[in-house]
């Protein structure tokens, strides 16, 4: 058994929404490897807060049960965040089916959130232990998924300004060139965490410590260590931090370098052309690239799955990537 549904961007491949159906009603959800609750906009939402979202309504869901007294509340790297109640229901994506999973009802949610009118909640792809409810802690989609699927992984074949897909519980090779290069997760702190053994800017020697890395679908751009970052950047002429445009910006004219991530015996090259992220309207264009904000371990994120086929390895605890 397995599933596979279209991820599909929003402008300037900001996130990747995918339809879930919960009790019989779909909702486009982000799917974040980098988080583990499933989270959506209900009827328990403030209807302020509700405006243009596709909204959950537990009572009109024959398999919905409440769990109650549990509550979650979860806060995202980027300040966002979110908090409420939690009950169970049947959950399909992509024709895989888990009963009983648990759905978390948003009584309050941030104003990134309200505003990006497009997105009516996570689904978190981490591991387990990242989960936010209390008093028991639940298991995320995926897991559940588990022992239903063919292989226990999923797959994100993510891309620019088109629609890409995430399958469940089976590898399409067709959606990649060559043979996968897998490397170990370490998940004790519930990510999808790894070992980057050194970097190249453009056709640049490659170099730099090894560092740790996060494979997060939920986070828009490829967040990197401060000196990796000024190093990629003093190859741009006209690159510079912008507080106003809140990173790294440079003129659209420039001719933007690859960045390659050594990663064990696989070199994961992420093209210039998706190092120029998206355009400021004043003739500069924002960086792909930019600050991880020195909490230790880098985020890799769409920007840099756009140009790997990645494969989550549930069952052996480990990250596959191959070029597409
Ligand atoms: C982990 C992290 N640290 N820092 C500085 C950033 C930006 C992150 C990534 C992050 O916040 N991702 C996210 C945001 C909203 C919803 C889902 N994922």
């Amino acid at each position: 058994v397995g599933g596979d549904v279209t991820a599909t961007p929003e402008s300037d491949d900001n996130e990747y929404l995918c339809p879930v159906t919960i009790g019989g009603q779909t909702l486009n959800l982000d799917f974040d490897s980098g988080s583990s609750d499933l989270w959506v906009f209900s009827t328990s939402t403030p209807s302020s807060e509700q405006q243009s979202h596709t909204i959950y309504n537990p009572a009109k869901s024959s398999t919905f049960k409440e769990l109650n007294g549990f509550t979650w509340q979860i806060s995202y790297g980027d300040g966002s965040g979110a908090s409420g109640t939690v009950g169970t229901d049947t959950v399909t994506v992509g024709g895989l089916t888990v009963k009983n999973q648990a759905v978390e009802l948003a009584t309050a949610v941030s104003s990134e959130f309200v505003t990006d009118s497009a997105n009516n909640g996570l689904l978190g792809l981490a591991w387990s232990n990242l989960n936010t409810v209390e008093p028991t802690q639940q298991q995320t989609f995926f897991a559940n998924a588990g022992p239903q699927l063919q292989q226990n992984v999923f797959t994100a074949d993510l891309r620019h300004d088109q629609p890409g897909s995430y399958d469940f519980g089976f590898i399409d090779t067709s959606k990649f060139q060559g043979n996968l290069n897998y490397v170990p997760v370490d998940n004790s702190q519930g990510f999808w965490q790894f070992t980057v053994d050194g970097y190249a800017v453009g056709d640049g020697a490659t170099g730099g410590n090894s560092f740790s890395a996060i494979a997060d679908t939920g986070t828009t751009l490829l967040l990197l260590d401060d000196n990796i970052v000024s190093d990629y950047y003093s190859q741009i002429s006209s690159a510079q931090n912008s507080n106003s445009a809140g990173g790294f910006v440079f003129d659209c004219t420039e001719d933007v370098p690859d960045l390659t991530l050594q990663i064990g015996d696989y070199a994961a090259v992420v093209p210039g052309s998706l190092l120029n992220f998206s355009q400021n309207g004043d003739g500069t264009c924002f960086g792909g690239i930019q600050s991880d904000g020195g909490q230790g371990f880098a985020i890799l994120g769409d920007v840099f799955l756009k140009a790997q086929f990645t494969v989550f390895d549930q069952g052996n605890v480990q990250l596959g990537f191959a070029p597409k």
